[in-house]
């Protein structure tokens, strides 16, 4: 193992650092590929310009899921005959997040960092030439020399549109950092940011209106996903209009009040609908990698260059940054898949393309993995789609008194292996689990029959999905 210069974390002076790897960017990807590198027998900086543990420990995934919990408990009990209904309490619920986010505090963070033997650089890190890295923090600036590889793993920003800049509206850092509940909130999207923040905004008492410019939520998915999502908001009381895209917006005293404050007066939207005053608007309209003010330019690389992975052999981009697939789960994968290599490690490959799953954490939550019927379809694939209610299963019924739901499984007519799944329903986030193995293990739904669920779990809709093929496949 090479040494790196073994300076205290917190601490910056002007001395030139070597490191076999410099990642820019402590989020749990730039975390997982100096971990896994540094484990290989490599040294490993991390250089973080705000909280180490990254916008998904902070702003994100931790907090988003620390507020939906008690909303999906609370949402089920009252669905459970034999049960009080138990009522979401705001000031609890909110000190539940604070406590999730460590109070915005990363201690934690950077002492697991050093415990496995990485460095911490705190600072804003940019690259200034072939292998190099300066970093600009509260100490001063430095200059980081990587010996083998420097990792921009520095996550994504959310987009804005034209019509919604200057309001100062709400960012999905200010919904999961809520403090102020606004009574009207409008929310501007309809992918997974909008259907989760709907959720717990409107649990927390808000009345909550969703503008969506297409014609369903969760578009990238199975069409039935959308719909049994949006029966679940509108039983929730959130007002969900389709096909509206918000054409002009004004504020009075717009400004930034601080994170997860009401920012500024009403909020007057004119849409291709109706038009709406509010107190709020969150924008969730999509992220893209954050790649600016990061020195690309100074190593021929443009954000072009970027996005299609024409970089140097010593530059690599994971996690949001590279923009696969902007979810937290994939960036860890990338990074321990790169780590390994990094330090020449060698791993199984698998047989095909890995899958991405995704879980969304609404009321009903969804599990999904692979592709949808027709993006299977469209990649060429004969395609056979199984479909049952997520009540084919007993147990599904038995968790809620009002369980809805659906699964699909895509199957490849000439392999008979499957290409994708998709579960609405209770316990639908942990059921994909077993169609990612399954996708990843190649393994033909003639073998999954064999793969016996208990009684009486959800688990076994994979019985029904799989009686519902067609016999020569099963
Ligand atoms: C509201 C919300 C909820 C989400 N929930 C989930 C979920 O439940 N599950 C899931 O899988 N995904 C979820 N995601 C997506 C997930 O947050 C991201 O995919 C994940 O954070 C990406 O990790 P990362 O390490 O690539 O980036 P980040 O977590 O964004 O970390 C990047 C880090 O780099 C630092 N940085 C940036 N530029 C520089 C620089 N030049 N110098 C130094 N440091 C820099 C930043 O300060 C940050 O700490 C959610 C996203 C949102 C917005
Ligand atoms: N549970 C989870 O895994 C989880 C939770 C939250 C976010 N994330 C990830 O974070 C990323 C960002 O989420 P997101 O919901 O912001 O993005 P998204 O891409 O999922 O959805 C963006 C939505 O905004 C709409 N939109 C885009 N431009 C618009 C415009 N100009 N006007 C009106 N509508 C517009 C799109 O049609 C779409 O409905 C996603 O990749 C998501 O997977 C994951």
């Amino acid at each position: 193992m090479t040494t790196a210069n073994q300076s205290t974390p917190e601490t910056g002076t002007s001395a030139e650092d070597v490191a076999d790897v410099v990642v820019i960017g402590g989020g749990p990807t730039g975390e997982n590929v100096a971990q896994y590198a540094h484990e290989g027998g490599l040294s490993a900086v991390i250089v973080e310009e705000a909280l180490m543990g990254g916008d998904c420990s902070y702003y994100a995934c931790m907090p988003s899921k620390a507020l939906l919990r008690p909303v999906e408990v609370a949402r089920t009990a009252a669905h459970l005959d034999g049960v009080d209904s138990p009522a979401v309490r705001v000031r609890e619920l909110l000190a539940r997040r604070d406590a999730w986010v460590s109070h915005y505090d990363d201690a934690g963070q950077v002492r697991w960092a050093q415990d496995a033997g990485l460095r911490v650089v705190r600072g804003h890190g940019e690259i200034t030439g072939p292998r190099t890295v300066r970093v600009t923090g509260p100490d001063g600036e430095r200059t980081l020399t990587a010996r083998r590889a420097v990792v921009v793993a520095t996550g994504s920003t959310g987009v804005v549109p034209p019509a919604l800049e200057g309001l100062h509206a709400w960012s999905s850092k200010d919904a999961t950092g809520v403090v102020e509940v606004p009574p009207r909130l409008a929310i501007v999207g309809g992918g997974v940011v909008a259907v989760e923040a709907a959720t717990w905004l409107a649990a927390l008492g808000s009345s909550v209106t969703l503008l969506v410019r297409g014609d369903a939520l969760l578009a990238k998915n199975e069409p039935f996903v959308g719909e049994l999502v949006r029966a679940g908001l509108e039983d929730a009381g959130v007002d969900v209009r389709l096909n509206t895209t918000v054409e002009t917006a004004h504020r009075e005293d717009a400004r930034d009040t601080g994170l997860g404050r009401i920012h500024g007066g009403t909020v007057r939207l004119r849409t291709t609908g109706d038009p709406l005053e509010v107190d709020e608007v969150l924008v969730a309209t999509g992220r893209t990698p954050r790649l600016t003010d990061l020195g690309l330019e100074s190593v021929g690389v443009t954000p072009e260059d970027a996005r299609a992975g024409r970089l140097p052999d010593w530059l690599h981009l994971i996690g949001d940054a590279a923009g696969t697939a902007l979810l937290t789960h994939w960036g860890k994968y990338e990074a321990r898949v790169l780590g390994s290599r990094l330090a020449g490690r060698h791993e199984t490959a698998p047989d095909g393309p890995v899958p991405v799953p995704q879980a969304v954490f609404t009321d009903p939550p969804v599990g999904a993995v692979g592709m949808t019927g027709a993006e299977a379809r469209e990649a060429g694939h004969g395609v056979v789609v199984a479909e049952a209610p997520i009540t084919g299963a007993a147990g599904a019924a038995l968790l809620r008194d009002d369980a809805a739901g659906r699964a699909t499984l895509v199957v490849d007519e000439d392999s008979g292996c499957l290409l994708g799944a998709t579960f609405v329903g209770p316990e639908a986030t942990e059921l994909v689990h077993g169609a990612t193995i399954a996708i990843v293990g190649r393994v033909p739904v003639k073998l999954l029959r064999h793969a016996v669920p208990s009684y009486p779990t959800v688990s076994e809709i994979w019985l029904r999905l799989l009686e519902s093929l067609p016999a020569a496949l099963r």
